[in-house]
């Protein structure tokens, strides 16, 4: 059984009296151990379609569509079983570890707190447990870790803090919005080892958001393309690099700066992103498109999940045959 199975979500807010659509369809599936990277330009729902998940999405939004983990569809949960699978199958690890941590508790008092709460039981375990998970995720001086207040703590070490808190109860489902955007390249690729390996360890699947298609291909099983609310294409990391199915997700690769040539200019996605409200009956992505042709209708671009019930860009296949494609420069409609 899959951990977690979105199937055709959408969620609207109200606006105006109607509904603002944010997402238009989201269907995902996440088997237990898996990595799926969520990339995607800003805006284009990525975080929203955590909340729906966490069902922490902004108070008035209308949500339909399934959203199954583990079996149960949490949409449909009352409070009580809501909060048992929060505390019990699902962490959350957001971009800032200070929003996650209570300025007036140290860090022992966090972990120990968050443990008994879970697990029950006396406090000298717990803090054994603290003490233990603390030095897994790779804090040297454990002592002074525990007897910190968040305030004398750098990020990365904080973000070390909050992965110990959300393996500490060994969810099978851990929920990452951009992890490590918040830290410095160095201290970014040390939080991301720590939460790879944690991952791995506890046997967790993943569900990681990310704007840096890279760091996501190094530790995704699977990465999802995003675009205006909706996923235009999921494959494995060696797919989507050697053959990108949507115009989209192959622009995006296109507009990688590299690290061995020198580009006179950074190519770029002509247009601007588009908001989900914003897409008519035409696909999302055609008014970008170098390859846009009259019959590119919405509900025709390409979706390549799990389940088998999928289309795909019908223009996906004279992409593959082409033999040069339009530069950023050539593609401005
Ligand atoms: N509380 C809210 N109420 C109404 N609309 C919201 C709210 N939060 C976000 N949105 C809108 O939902 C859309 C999707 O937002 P979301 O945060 O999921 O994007 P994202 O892909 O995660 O972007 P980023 O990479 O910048 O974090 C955006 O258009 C945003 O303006």
């Amino acid at each position: 059984m899959n951990v977690l199975e979105l199937d055709d979500v959408r969620l609207g807010v109200p606006d105006r009296g109607g509904d603002r659509a944010i997402l238009r369809g989201v269907s995902l599936s996440v088997a237990p151990g898996e990595a799926i990277g969520l990339v995607g330009e800003s805006g284009s729902g990525k975080s929203m379609t955590l909340r729906t998940v966490l069902r922490t999405e902004p108070w008035g939004a209308r949500v339909t569509g399934r959203v199954m983990l583990e079996g149960e569809d949490v949409r449909r949960l009352g409070a009580a079983d809501l909060r048992r699978v929060r505390a019990d199958a699902l962490a959350m690890i957001s971009q800032d570890p200070r929003a996650a941590l209570n300025p007036l508790l140290r860090v022992s008092g966090f972990l120990v707190e968050g443990l008994c709460d879970a697990r029950g039981g006396s406090r000298q375990p717990a803090v054994r447990r603290a003490r233990d998970l603390l030095s897994q995720v790779g804090i040297a001086d454990v002592d002074r870790c525990m007897d910190s207040y968040p305030h004398e703590l750098s990020g990365g070490m904080l973000q070390r803090v909050v992965i110990a808190a959300a393996v500490a109860s060994s969810p099978r489902l851990l929920l990452a919005d951009e992890p490590t955007t918040a830290l410095d390249v160095s201290t970014q690729s040390e939080v991301m080892a720590i939460l790879d390996d944690q991952r791995r360890e506890h046997g967790m699947a993943m569900v990681f958001v990310t704007h840096d298609l890279e760091l996501a291909s190094a530790v995704c099983d699977r990465i999802a393309v995003l675009y205006a609310g909706e996923i235009v294409e999921i494959a494995t990391p060696e797919q989507l690099h050697s053959s990108p199915r949507h115009p989209y997700t192959r622009l995006l690769l296109d507009s990688r700066p590299s690290l061995t040539t020198k580009a006179p200019m950074l190519p770029v996605i002509p247009g601007r992103p588009i908001a989900a409200y914003e897409v008519e009956d035409r696909c999302a992505f055609s008014g970008r498109c170098p390859w846009a042709a009259p019959q590119c209708v919405d509900g025709e671009v390409p979706l390549l999940h799990a389940a088998g019930r999928a289309v795909r860009c019908h223009r996906s296949d004279e992409l593959a045959g082409e033999l040069a494609h339009p530069t950023a420069t050539e593609a401005t409609p």
